[in-house]
């Protein structure tokens, strides 16, 4: 492939003799990635049931090459929200930076989703994740993949990064920035990078980092961990980005990562003229690992003690204010909590616990969207089917994979269900493919009446 000269020039001074295997790993082809939805399936019980070629990634545990003609992302088990199609390398941030259950978590710079939907199975339900990007259009595509994962106590912003420094304060544990980049690793994998780095190049974009850094580390509570992640080689962007934040502020250091596979190439600070520790960050090169390019720099602040408190109250409401809720979930076994309730123009969302009042906030969702209150009539969301599990709902129909009605739900058709054990206590149905749920359907005279979002589905 035709690489920009200034390009290959640099890399040429990089890798010295390691040049001309890097220059060769331009020939291979590109490789295809698959993470497990560990919220909805253990990675064991997806082998099992998984009609892919898989090859495990040998540095993250749920995470599984596969053959491009396999195409998992026309499978139903797709739409069950039981994987996320990464790039390889790309799904190292995720993984290192340690989340625990109850914490607060920001992932700053988060549309698609494919760090978020790692950080919010990693969360296990409990404590919030807020995950942001500054592009409003962007961040519709991360709700939906949130959705899809079954992520009940998440809140979607569309912000600037300084408005969210505003709002929140030193309010987070634990921060992912997976900064905007000039994307020189990515050339393989998406030629059509090699344009828009010519357009805008690492110079563009090491100020935007910088910037952003800089207003993350501010929403970091003390002892908080940080990680910070390009896909890019560009030193300015990664190397230069952490020298910058540790001079500018001294409370930083680097916690090394580089001994957590062999595979994993120290950084070099001596490109940007920073400090030693910087070795600790990793470098993914395409010629050492079988990934694309990646930067990868685990941060903490020194110290420990209070963070913030969230803003304000929130206006939360409880079940019992609204009959026909409390009606719908009762034979339910959610295992959410939904004690505390938002609603906006009859639409109904579960809070997670530690929510403020977001006043001045431009978000697309808080916690786990339930459905609408129509007419006296609660009619549920397809998020809330997302977050289930079949055991929840009394009446479900699971049909195989291969069953043809499964793609047909999926094409938002009506399906034939006579002939199939139903449950007649209610009309509405939990549509699971193979005991994994879809959606909804809603029963009336043998037929089952598609409820599945309509702007999810399949077009072919
Ligand atoms: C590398 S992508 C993020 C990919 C995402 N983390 C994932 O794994 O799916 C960088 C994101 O940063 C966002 N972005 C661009 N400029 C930004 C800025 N000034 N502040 C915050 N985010 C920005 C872009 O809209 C883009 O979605």
């Amino acid at each position: 492939m035709q690489l920009p000269s200034t390009f290959a020039g640099r890399m040429e001074k990089i890798l010295g003799a390691e040049y001309d295997e890097f220059m060769k790993s331009y020939e291979q082809k590109r490789l295809y990635g698959l993470r497990v939805n560990n919220r909805k399936i253990s990675t064991e019980q997806f082998l099992k049931i998984a009609p892919f070629h898989l090859t495990r990634i040998p540095w993250i545990e749920n995470g599984f090459y596969y053959d491009g003609e396999d195409q998992p992302g026309k499978h139903p088990y797709y739409s069950a929200g039981l994987y996320y199609l990464q790039e390889p390398s790309a799904m190292t941030p995720a993984n290192i930076l340690p989340v625990k259950p109850g914490e607060r978590v920001l992932d700053l710079c988060a549309a698609p989703g494919g760090k978020s939907t790692e950080l919010g199975v990693k969360l296990k339900g409990q404590g919030l994740l807020v995950a942001n990007d500054i592009s409003a259009s962007r961040a519709k595509a991360l709700l939906k993949n949130i959705e899809l994962f079954g992520i009940p106590n998440a809140l979607i912003t569309s912000e600037p990064p300084v408005n969210l420094m505003r709002y929140f304060g030193a309010y987070f544990d634990k921060i992912l920035i997976d900064a905007p980049c000039s994307g020189e690793g990515m050339f393989r994998k998406d030629p059509s990078m090699v344009k828009s780095w010519e357009k805008n190049g690492p110079e563009f974009y090491a100020k935007i980092q910088r910037e952003i850094i800089l207003q993350a580390a501010a929403m970091l509570k003390p002892g908080g961990m940080m990680l910070y992640s390009t896909c890019t080689f560009s030193a300015e962007e990664d190397e230069g980005t952490i020298e910058y934040l540790l001079s500018e502020d001294p409370s930083f250091h680097v916690i090394p990562v580089t001994g957590r596979y062999e595979g994993f190439a120290p950084a070099k600070p001596e490109l940007v003229g920073g400090r030693e520790e910087i070795r600790g960050c990793v470098r993914i090169w395409p010629h050492r690992m079988n990934g694309e390019g990646h930067f990868v720099a685990l941060l903490q602040k020194d110290g420990s003690g209070a963070q913030e408190a969230p803003k304000g109250d929130s206006a939360a409401h409880r079940i019992t204010e609204f009959p026909e809720l409390a009606e719908f979930l009762r034979p339910m076994q959610t295992g959410l909590d939904l004690a505390l309730l938002e609603v906006r123009q009859e639409k109904i969302s579960a809070l997670p616990a530690e929510m403020g009042d977001l006043k001045g906030l431009h978000y697309l969702r808080t916690g786990l969207y339930l459905g609408e209150l129509k007419k006296k009539r609660f009619e549920p969301s397809q998020a809330f089917a997302m977050a289930l599990e079949k055991e929840a709902f009394p009446a479900t129909i699971s049909l195989p994979a291969d069953d043809i009605r499964v793609r047909k739900y999926l094409k938002g058709e009506t399906i034939d269900v006579s002939g199939l054990p139903l449950d007649p206590s209610g009309s509405w149905q939990m549509v699971c493919v193979d005991g994994y749920p879809l959606g909804w359907g809603k029963l009336a005279g043998g037929k089952l009446k598609n409820k599945y979002h309509p702007g999810w589905r399949w077009q072919s």
